[in-house]
């Protein structure tokens, strides 16, 4: 029987809202074989000062409940550790619980961890910070924040100030200049309004939106939007649906190991959906199969 400590965050998206969910987890979890301990949020309000007790007890893996950022936190902790990461996908997005397949239904999600197998992911890291899915600047990052400040206001007005605000952002976002160097080469620079390094690339097809076949290939794809207007923005939302962004003349993408972004100023960096002031130069770097996770067992891919 596996042995786990679970830590979960009560502001993720799948748990905002419910009074007191840790109990029904905890049997819950139990009752899906696993011998499962929760950190209590009562014990300290601190997400990182409950991880790391979490993996003061030596678990066979730390479950996290919550979303990417949660997941984050988790693995700057587990990366590089005999430890592995189990998820309960209790976030709005979830990404890398769908990326790594995982049902989104809790019962499911509890099942797999507890019978699934473990395997090696990449984590890729920008200045020491981990992310697992990908890094972003420019427009997205400025309208991430609109979501964060919109974050538990239900309904229509939350919505509203949500789209408001994203609008804003859009008509007034500036290009940034940016001076980038991939795998030691020559830098170059650029003037875009959004970029993203993802760890591991995305695939393409139907329905495809940033989600990513492969995540143990050891590299970073660098994804660089060379416009961000209105008529782009519609022209990019269409192949998105049609499963075809990638290859847009209007996006430069190229796969590297390393990646230096350099700026005069002080940049807002997106990380797995958690924004976060950064001196430059960036740099990142990805640690190939450095964490382990829990998978069901029918992927691997
Ligand atoms: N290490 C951390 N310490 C404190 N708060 C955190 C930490 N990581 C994330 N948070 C906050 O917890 C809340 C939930 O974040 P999380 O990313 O886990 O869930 P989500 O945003 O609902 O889902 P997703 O990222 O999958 O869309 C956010 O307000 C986030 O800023």
């Amino acid at each position: 029987m596996r042995r786990v400590a679970v830590v979960l965050n009560m502001a993720s998206g799948g748990l905002l809202g419910h009074a007191n969910p840790e109990a029904g987890l905890a049997t819950q979890l139990r009752g899906a074989g696993l011998e499962a301990t929760i950190i209590p949020a009562s014990d300290t309000s601190d997400l990182n000062g409950r991880l790391d007790r979490a993996i003061a007890m030596a678990p066979d893996a730390v479950i996290v409940g919550g979303g990417d950022g949660t997941i984050c936190a988790a693995a700057q902790r587990l990366a590089g550790t005999p430890i592995a990461l189990g998820v309960l996908p209790l976030g709005t997005m979830n990404m890398l619980a769908k990326d790594l397949r995982l049902p989104m239904e809790l019962p499911a999600a509890m099942a797999a961890l507890a019978c699934g197998h473990l395997r090696t992911i990449d984590v890729a890291e920008v200045n020491g910070r981990v992310f697992l899915c990908n890094a972003v600047l420019g427009l997205p990052t400025a309208i991430g924040r609109h979501r964060e400040r919109s974050r538990g206001e239900a309904g229509f007005l939350g919505r509203w100030r949500f789209l408001v605000g994203a609008f804003r952002t859009t008509v007034k976002q500036m290009p940034m200049r940016l001076n980038i160097a991939t795998d030691g080469s020559l830098p170059r620079t650029i003037h875009t309004r959004a970029l993203v390094v993802a760890n591991n690339a995305y695939s393409e097809g139907f329905g495809e939106v940033f989600t990513r076949r492969r995540l143990d290939e050891g590299k970073l794809v660098l994804y660089v939007a060379h416009h961000f207007g209105a008529w782009w923005s519609l022209k990019m939302i269409l192949a998105m649906f049609l499963g075809a962004w990638r290859d847009r003349p209007e996006i430069d993408a190229c796969s590297a190991t390393e990646v230096v972004i350099r700026s005069r100023r002080p940049l807002r960096v997106m990380m797995d959906g958690e924004a976060f002031l950064l001196t430059p130069p960036l740099r990142f770097h990805v640690r190939p199969q450095a964490l382990q996770v829990i998978v069901p067992d029918d992927c691997d891919g």
